[in-house]
């Protein structure tokens, strides 16, 4: 992959062991767009002016004009690059769970002499806060000139739900998110600096090894990408991703399910927006074979319900293990088959 302006070089890309092809990068009059939304499959989308007024948001202007709020920032844990999500509430499932950031709430200009004092010593910084009227009239103007027109002509032409909430990450370079998958559909806005986005579609469940359900950790794979440990994940052997280098301007289509890895490049700090949708309404006619989405679908609400039913966590694995082991190889076509 090669940079298009010489703004980011290939020299800043980590490296990872499974091959990766590159996502496609199209112009908003494409009709090849609509295409690939309409069949889940990510783009990169140019020129759709989404947050073409957020392509100022650099520290400084935000310090000016967001609110005194108070921001939710994440700090990694020791010297780590890495900001795992991890649901609090599900905390509680696992004794020993031992979160690899923690939330350490300030306000912006707090936020900003951190950031910019800190030393490779220090906890590295990632804010993360729900663009919402508490954050100041001047961002509130310029998000309300984001370019709605186009990003609800999406949401209607591809039938998702309402939109439920815009995202204002704001990253140090080198930070990383690590794989995980959503439950929505997002149209993700790079306003300052560059992200690299490493994606797998639904399909690579099984090579991806998300944490259980009821884990804090839900939806993100178990698989540390800077060293692979593959006695416990052999099938991580197989993976193959799809990456793209996102920059101010850019707009990349992440559709639900699929798996997504973003580092933030060098070069200052990172600012982008999501617009996340809830997905479209259930088809009224469903075709077979089920799509690898639907099959994800069905195996996040076989452990919810094992887990409501067990009444304890712990016992899921016992459970699924008695239900498979001996009875059920990965194929059972040599003896399930419809005649
Ligand atoms: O940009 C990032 O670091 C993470 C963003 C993400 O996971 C998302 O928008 O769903
Ligand atoms: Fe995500």
């Amino acid at each position: 992959m090669t940079s298009t302006g010489g703004e980011w070089d290939a020299s800043q890309l980590r490296e990872y062991p499974f091959p990766l092809e590159n996502i496609p990068r199209l112009d908003v009059n494409d009709p090849e767009v609509g295409r690939c939304i309409a069949q889940t499959q990510p783009v990169v989308i140019t020129g759709s002016k989404l947050a073409e007024p957020a392509l100022k948001w650099n520290l400084d202007y935000l310090q000016e004009h967001l609110g005194q709020c108070m921001f939710n920032v994440f700090a990694a844990k020791g010297t780590g690059h890495k900001f795992m999500y991890y649901d609090p509430k599900k905390a509680a499932n696992c004794k020993d769970f031992e979160p690899q950031m923690h939330a350490v709430d300030m306000t912006f200009p707090e936020f900003v002499h951190r950031f910019r004092t800190s030393k490779p010593e220090d906890s590295r910084l990632y804010l993360q806060q729900a663009l919402n009227d508490t954050v100041g009239t001047a961002i509130v103007d310029d998000f309300v000139n984001f370019n709605w027109s186009w990003v609800t002509a999406q949401q209607r032409t591809h039938d998702w739900g309402p939109l439920t909430s815009n995202l204002l990450l704001i990253s140090m370079e080198g930070n990383v998110t690590p794989a995980h998958y959503d439950e929505q559909e997002n149209l993700f806005a790079q306003v300052q600096g560059y992200k690299r986005v490493i994606m797998f579609p639904p399909s690579q469940f099984g090579c991806l090894y998300p944490f259980p359900v009821n884990h804090p950790c839900d939806r993100q794979s178990q698989v540390d990408f800077d060293n692979p440990d593959y006695e416990k994940f052999p099938k991580f052997r197989n993976a193959k991703g799809l990456q793209a280098v996102v920059g101010p301007g850019d707009v990349i289509y992440i559709p639900m399910y699929w798996w997504h890895h973003i580092e933030s490049l060098l070069g200052g700090e990172t600012v982008s927006v999501t617009f996340w949708y809830k997905t479209s309404r259930i088809p009224q006619t469903i075709t077979y074979p089920l799509s690898p989405q639907q099959k994800v679908c069905i195996m996040r609400n076989i452990e919810k319900m094992l887990g409501e039913a067990l009444k304890d966590p712990a016992e899921i694995g016992s459970l699924l293990h008695t239900l498979v082991q001996g009875r059920y190889p990965a194929d059972t076509r040599d003896f399930m088959s419809p005649t």
